[in-house]
């Protein structure tokens, strides 16, 4: 997750300021009534002229939010709630136990919320802001249509007026136009719906779905299928509605249809309830029962070639998902080409399985043994918005999307805000799929009773919960590992500092989730699309807790950001030997590493030209006593605590080497086993003119630049016609790709 301080950032505490001082205001006015009234007609010619004018959108590229202060989704069925009208409402006041009835009388308009400005019986008018509604090409609020407001909350708004704000998507009730809810001088889009027939409301549902809005589709269908339809108008309407739903990602919604015409023998034909049936389970991947309906599916209908292609699909999904074989070049293909990179491809759960860990809480741990590079698992996103990275994106509304959490003085960057919408529509839309994820919620914030219940119908979604879960367990991802550090479109690699570079790709993957986090880390994760790879990267037994690092180990201030995102110190072996390194010695590394990379930059120069062997002997001399100098300053053996510091020198001196023209085989082969001994890599043999092979008896530290040690190493070799050291070496080059990509399909592909 990537939260950051504001106080480093003067343009984000200026915002921050500014939305403390409104809700210092907001609360001093907290039970009152509106203080200034503005006339019906003048309220809904001011929301027009802003509407229209979409002035905000232009002043900047970013688009701001603030986490507010939470409160809680109502939980009550309606039955239990007493109707109230708008000049009933008082500011900064959740009116709990009541609802507002309430007509939209204005388009549309979209920020982060949805806006319009709607009425109530006595037309009185008021703003409305939804917030975690989809974008979509179908508006939500239109004129005419009738929602109930649960739990109604006046809010002042950020330019001093006010209006109703919802948050928890389950707050708001959408009537469809049949309902006895809807007073009858607000029934004036036909005579008198109640009186319309099954077969009127179905044709509706037709036209709408004709035109892509399935959502008003689902309505009129709903309004259908109230309206005492026949049984055999009720199999087609439902037939109909299942189809609106699977196009609008309501799977649960979808698949319960289909199973009430599928459980009824008096349905003519069940050909199209089938195939529904199955992609229903397809999306919810659920690969098994999808295959086994899609077999019954071809058996009574088998000139149906939909289902065959289907089946073909599924069967692929559950072959993914039962032994982890994917073919990868395929799925780097997609990801390069679709956008959002969403692969449609199966999780696959490896030799691995979610036990309680001594004092981390709950642990992933190993079944049974697995070796250096083996396939622990291999994770579809449960949701992934994606980003681009700066300059990149056609969407420039992503391009520096703020999440601001004015309590904790923070902010998240990137598709954190798009996250949480995503989240909480997928789990109002499938209720099904909420134990996963309630399971994951950990920390102080509790939610109400219910949470998660179906109540009239629906589940209650708390979208500060959801906010929660997700601000601890998301990872940022980048398009494919493949894809080497992130770079701006100017191709400048991306500074991790700097205020407009923060803004990568996010996603939640339930089961990585249950990961905690290591410096020395044992597995790594890498991304294809929204696929997380995570491979052991060392040989483990069974029952050994898996890790990964949830950030760079190179990062100084790393402890710190653990204790702020995720409420935990790390007291791994490097961070304990950190703890115990006085400031002088880190100084020194500093000061050691810095006259190095000089004295590199050097080296690669000369080597590049003909002349100056002379002096490249004495760099190359100069390099080596800093090296040594460096090793001094660490007690433990590099096989307990990594040597990041010196690890680096090497490498980089073995780089340098082999990119110059001075390259001295023996010394890149002496500085590359080196390289990898300083991060804890126990290595037999390896020298040359020795005979004694090379290998790997256990596996180091795994990081940024480990494969091109690998790399120099084998060249060394092969200039030296030891082709046997070469071939191991390249052995272990590809077992180091594939952890750190993932997959060595395309190991070949390297230059
Ligand atoms: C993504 S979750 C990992 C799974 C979690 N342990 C659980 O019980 O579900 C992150 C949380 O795990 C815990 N955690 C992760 N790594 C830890 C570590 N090295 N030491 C202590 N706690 C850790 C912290 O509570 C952190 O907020």
């Amino acid at each position: 997750m990537n939260t950051h301080q504001a106080q480093d950032f003067p343009q984000i505490l200026a915002h921050i300021e500014e939305q403390k001082r409104m809700l210092r205001n907001a609360q001093s006015q907290a039970g009152q009534r509106p203080a200034r009234k503005i006339e019906r007609i003048e309220t809904i010619r001011r929301f027009n002229v802003t509407r229209m004018s979409g002035q905000r959108n232009l002043q900047s590229d970013l688009s701001i939010s603030f986490i507010p202060s939470p409160y809680a989704p109502c939980a009550q069925p309606f039955c239990d709630l007493k109707k109230i009208m708008v000049d009933d409402l008082v500011l900064e006041t959740h009116h709990r136990g009541t609802f507002l009835l309430v007509r939209v009388v204005t388009p549309q308009d979209r920020i982060t919320a949805v806006m319009a400005i709607v009425e109530d019986e006595r037309g009185e008018v008021l703003l409305l802001q939804l917030y975690h509604q989809v974008e979509t090409t179908e508006d939500i609020l239109v004129p005419g249509r009738v929602l109930i407001i649960r739990d109604p909350y006046l809010k002042l708004t950020a330019d001093g007026k006010h209006g109703l704000r919802v948050d928890h998507v389950s707050d708001i009730v959408f009537l469809p136009v049949h309902e006895d809810r809807i007073p009858a001088c607000w029934r004036s889009e036909v005579t008198n719906p109640q009186n319309q027939s099954a077969g009127f409301w179905k044709a509706k549902g037709n036209d709408c779905f004709g035109q892509s809005r399935y959502h008003a589709a689902i309505e009129y269908y709903t309004s259908a299928l109230a309206s005492s339809p026949t049984t055999e108008e009720c199999h087609t309407i439902k037939l109909n509605r299942s189809l609106a739903f699977l196009k609008t990602n309501h799977f649960d919604a979808a698949l319960a249809d289909v199973d009430s015409m599928l459980s009824d023998s008096s349905a003519k034909s069940n050909e199209k309830a089938l195939f529904r049936k199955a992609q229903a389970l397809y999306s919810l991947q659920r690969y098994r029962e999808c295959c086994e309906v899609l077999k019954t599916l071809r058996l009574k209908y088998p000139d149906n070639t939909a289902a065959k292609d289907k089946l073909n699909e599924a069967v692929n999904r559950l072959a993914e998902q039962t032994t982890g074989k994917y073919r990868f070049k395929k799925l780097h293909a997609e990801a390069a080409h679709l956008r959002p990179p969403q692969l449609d491809h199966a999780t696959h759960i490896g030799p691995v399985g979610v036990r309680q860990s001594e004092s981390r809480g709950r642990g992933l741990f190993t079944t049974k043994a697995v070796k250096a590079g083996d396939l622990l698992f291999c994770e579809k996103a449960f949701v992934y918005a994606f980003h681009e990275g700066e300059g990149m994106s056609s969407n420039s509304r992503l391009m520096m999307n703020l999440l601001i959490d004015v309590n904790a003085n923070s902010f998240t960057t990137g598709a954190q805000p798009e996250l949480i919408t995503m989240l909480v529509q997928k789990l109002y839309q499938n209720p099904s799929l909420a134990s996963i994820v309630k399971d994951l919620h950990r920390g102080s914030y509790s939610p109400v009773q219910g949470v998660f219940d179906i109540i009239d119908g629906k589940p209650v979604i708390d979208s500060f919960l959801l906010t929660r879960i997700l601000l601890i367990n998301s990872f940022g991802c980048r398009l494919s590992g493949k894809a080497g550090p992130l770079k701006q479109a100017n191709g400048q690699p991306i500074n991790v500092n700097n205020f407009n570079d923060l803004f990568p790709s996010l996603g939640i993957w339930t089961f990585a989730s249950h990961i905690n986090h290591s410096c020395t880390s044992n597995a790594f994760r890498s991304f294809i699309g929204d696929m997380m790879i995570l491979r052991a990267n060392q040989d483990l037994p069974a029952n050994a807790e898996v890790t990964i690092q949830y950030l760079n180990p190179f990062n100084p201030e790393r402890q710190q950001v653990f204790v702020k995102n995720w409420a935990f110190a790390c007291d791994c072996v490097m961070c304990q030997d950190n703890e115990q390194t006085s400031d002088a010695v880190v100084a020194k590394r500093k000061r050691l590493g810095e006259s190095l990379q000089s004295m590199l930059r050097l080296l690669t120069r000369r080597g590049s030209s003909s002349s100056g062997a002379g002096s490249i002997a004495s760099l190359v001399r100069k390099s080596s006593a800093l090296i040594a100098e460096m090793e001094g300053t660490y007690n433990k053996p590099a096989k307990e605590v990594p040597r990041l510091v010196v690890w680096k020198g090497y490498r980089d001196f073995a780089c340098a080497l082999t990119l110059g023209a001075g390259a001295n085989p023996q010394k890149i082969v002496e500085l590359s086993l080196r390289a990898l001994r300083s991060l804890g890599f126990v290595i037999e043999g390896g020298s040359l003119g020795t005979n004694q092979g090379l290998v790997v008896r256990e596996w180091g530290f795994i990081g940024d630049g480990l494969l091109d040690c690998w790399m120099c190493l084998k060249a060394a070799y092969v200039e030296t016609r030891s082709y046997e050291l070469a071939l191991a070496a390249e052995g272990y080059a590809k077992v180091c790709y594939k952890i750190l990509f993932g997959e060595d399909e395309t190991f070949g592909e390297l230059d």
